[in-house]
């Protein structure tokens, strides 16, 4: 189910830019133009997951829709065209998400932003170490409010334990000074253990130690806030950093999955199968690392079109996931796909693949008015103790001989 965006303006325009926003991000959204629209919304539902609440509105011009809003525990965004410093220090006294100043379209593009992490925020957790206990629940309150799993800490060495414990902690926010281990040296500690592809650290100190950034960054964090820092800062310095380790997992993901079928790419099989086999080596499972071709597939392009080669293509991963989801599977390139399994004996692996080949000559893949049958062979090199590139070198020759000796069939590779 959506969840519910309330969005509180009277500028029908502004609203409109603001529901398209909600909208494109899957928000259910409901419009106040007013506070008396407001009130008779929330009389009947407060159900919802955010707000956006404009500071004056025609009939509450002081902001009083906004504590209208936290009040019945809907966590607020505040549009302000009102740009005063008492306006601002006003809005911030009260615990909402953030302020945001209505001055151009960057406005509604860090609005979007906000509204975006919002929903994932919760399944991010993010470890605060301080040994001030008020500190440590002034950054802990801010997180909350931008919806993160929270996790504390008092110093250093407990950091590290709370790490140990919580391999979910995406983010640290540490401190400089702290009795038994502080922030430069826990930050070091960190960085033994975690790449920066995994974890963002942010260093925290008084202004007064200047030199304390570049410590910090020297020794691997990603980023440095000087206290006393305002919650806006503080925000925009934790969302930047979220969004990096993001921008990061998702090249990663790009780098290592097939764009057509959604599977582990070569890269990634190259990465993965050495640890797999370690693996079934040391508990003595049989194993077998298999080639798979599809016969003739220049063919079904020719005859159906590409698209329709797309989609056998697609359909050959779903099986392929299905039968062998336990394993490693891989498309290599082209009509290409690698599979490494495990199982009880050769011959159960053996039946396994054949009963696979057998079902996939015996399907018909329907795409728009044509039905398309089409056939695969296999190479397979069973419980290989050669080198990774010499067993797919191997299970390749079987494949080219089973194609050699009339295709849709397997091949073993120490029968050759
Ligand atoms: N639709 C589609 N076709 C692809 C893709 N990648 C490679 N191909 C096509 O796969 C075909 C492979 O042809 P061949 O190497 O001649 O092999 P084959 O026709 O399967 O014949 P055998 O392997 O000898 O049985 C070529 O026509 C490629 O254009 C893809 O991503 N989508």
């Amino acid at each position: 189910m959506a969840e519910k965006l309330l969005v509180v303006e009277d500028s029908k325009a502004i609203a409109r830019v603001i529901q398209k926003i909600g909208e494109s991000l899957n928000y259910e959204v409901t419009v106040a133009g007013s506070m008396a629209e407001l009130k008779d919304i929330l009389e009947d539902n407060v159900d919802f997951f955010v707000a956006t609440i404009d500071y004056s509105l025609p009939d509450a011009p002081n902001g009083e829709a906004i504590e209208y809003v936290l009040s019945h525990h809907i966590p607020g965004v505040v549009m302000t065209g009102v740009m005063d410093d008492v306006t601002r220090q006003k809005i911030l006294a009260q615990p909402v998400i953030d302020y945001i100043p209505k001055e151009n379209g960057q406005a509604y593009m860090y609005l979007k932003r906000i509204l975006y992490w919002q929903r994932k925020n919760n399944k991010i957790s993010v470890l605060v170490v301080d040994d001030s206990r008020s500190a440590r629940l002034h950054i802990a309150d801010l997180l909350k409010r931008r919806n993160f799993t929270v996790h504390i800490a008092e110093n250093g060495i407990e950091a590290l334990e709370v790490l140990e414990k919580h391999p979910s902690i995406k983010m640290v926010v540490t401190d400089l000074e702290m009795p038994e281990m502080d922030g430069i040296e826990l930050t070091n500690e960190i960085r033994r253990r975690f790449n920066r592809d995994l974890l963002a650290i942010i260093g925290v100190s008084g202004a007064e130690y200047g030199s304390n950034t570049a410590r910090f960054i020297k020794n691997g964090a990603d980023d440095f806030l000087r206290k006393p820092f305002c919650p806006e800062e503080f925000y925009c310095r934790i969302t930047q950093n979220i969004e990096n380790l993001a921008n990061i997992e998702q090249i990663q993901k790009v780098a290592f999955t097939d764009y057509l079928t959604e599977l582990p790419n070569r890269r990634a099989f190259f990465q993965q199968a050495e640890g797999c086999i370690t693996r079934y080596r040391s508990k003595q499972a049989e194993f077998c690392l298999v080639m798979m071709d599809i016969d003739f597939f220049k063919k079904v392009n020719d005859t159906y079109g590409h698209n329709a080669g797309d989609h056998v293509l697609k359909m050959l991963a779903l099986y392929l996931r299905k039968h062998f989801g336990t394993g490693l599977i891989a498309r290599l390139g082209g009509e290409e796909f690698a599979v490494l399994i495990e199982g009880q004996s050769k011959q159960q692996l053996c039946a396994k693949l054949n009963d696979f080949r057998k079902e996939i000559s015996e399907k018909t893949i329907t795409y728009e008015k044509d039905a398309i049958n089409f056939t695969i062979s296999i190479g397979v090199v069973f419980n290989s103790t050669e080198l990774l590139a010499k067993q797919m070198s191997l299970a390749d020759e079987a494949l080219y001989f089973a194609k050699e000796n009339g295709r849709n069939q397997i091949k073993v590779a120490d029968t050759l």
